[in-house]
């Protein structure tokens, strides 16, 4: 399978490892956006299958002339998985983030990238962006940094984009109703990090900065986001420790 995470740099990741570390919550800056690559494959078991898996499924969904959207790009990670996948006549990838630091480095691996489809590169919020006729969106780790009560509205707005039987996949970490699956899990996740070779400093500063901007929810809850949006098949398809991958799908047009 082509893994489009092993194009880009790999600067070490030593954001919360020096004693000038800043205690601030975390951000997606210009010292995140640098290591990112790095961060993200040693945070986030799965991820490097996750991503170029939905480059497989957007070759299965992807129809001619809609657009497919990635949104929460940071570096096109996504976007490249589509992009070499994805062979339908007239489709277009659409890239949005709202981190200038990841838009300004993505339009450069994007720009390096020899793939066909024509990828358009926005630095917005996705909140705030019209949303154009789609066969496919990809939200990679994205959702979780909205506030809770703004993730209704943007998934009923993305259904009603999608065309008939288009697919969206949301991928996210979650947090389990059950106090000793939660437990277990996140305890995995951590030591997941640790085997990563991040020391307990790192760890534990980069928690303290997630809390309160990274909020994850239940499967459940987001099964029911996405039924209460309009989407009809809601399957988990991907699971590793605490961070899930879910495709959900559009309705077909009735008669
Ligand atoms: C964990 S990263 C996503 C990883 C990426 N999708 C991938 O597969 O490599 C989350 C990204 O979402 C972006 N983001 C967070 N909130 C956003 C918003 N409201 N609008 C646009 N982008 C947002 C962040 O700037 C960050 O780059
Ligand atoms: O939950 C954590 O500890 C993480 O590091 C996760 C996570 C993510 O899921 O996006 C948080 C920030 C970075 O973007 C990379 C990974």
């Amino acid at each position: 399978m082509n893994d489009p995470t092993g194009r880009f740099d790999t600067e070490t990741d030593a954001v919360y490892a020096g004693a000038s570390a800043s205690d601030d919550p975390f951000r997606f800056d210009e010292a995140v956006a640098r290591v990112f690559p790095d961060m993200i494959r040693r945070s986030v078991p799965g991820y490097t299958t996750i991503v170029p898996m939905i480059g497989v499924i957007a070759a299965r969904f992807a129809r001619p002339d809609t657009a497919l959207y990635d949104l929460g790009c940071s570096l096109g990670a996504v976007s490249l998985a589509m992009r070499h996948s994805v062979k339908v006549h007239g489709a277009r990838i659409v890239a949005v983030d709202n981190a200038a630091s990841m838009v300004e480095r993505c339009r450069h691996y994007i720009a390096l990238d020899d793939g066909q489809l024509p990828v358009a590169l926005q630095c917005a919020d996705i909140r705030d962006i019209d949303y154009q006729p789609a066969s496919v969106v990809a939200l990679n780790f994205t959702l979780q940094f909205l506030p809770p009560e703004d993730r209704d509205a943007l998934l009923a707005r993305l259904c009603q984009a999608l065309t008939p039987g288009g697919a969206l996949v949301l991928s996210e970490k979650v947090a389990f109703a059950d106090a000793a699956e939660q437990s277990l899990l996140e305890e995995l996740h951590l030591d997941f990090k640790r085997a990563q070779g991040y020391s307990e400093m790192e760890i534990s500063r980069k928690r303290n900065a997630l809390e309160e901007v990274l909020i994850p929810e239940s499967i459940a809850t987001h099964r029911q986001r996405l039924e209460a949006a309009g989407f009809e098949q809601v399957t988990l398809w991907h699971q590793s420790l605490n961070f899930v991958s879910i495709l959900a799908i559009a309705p077909e047009a009735t008669a």
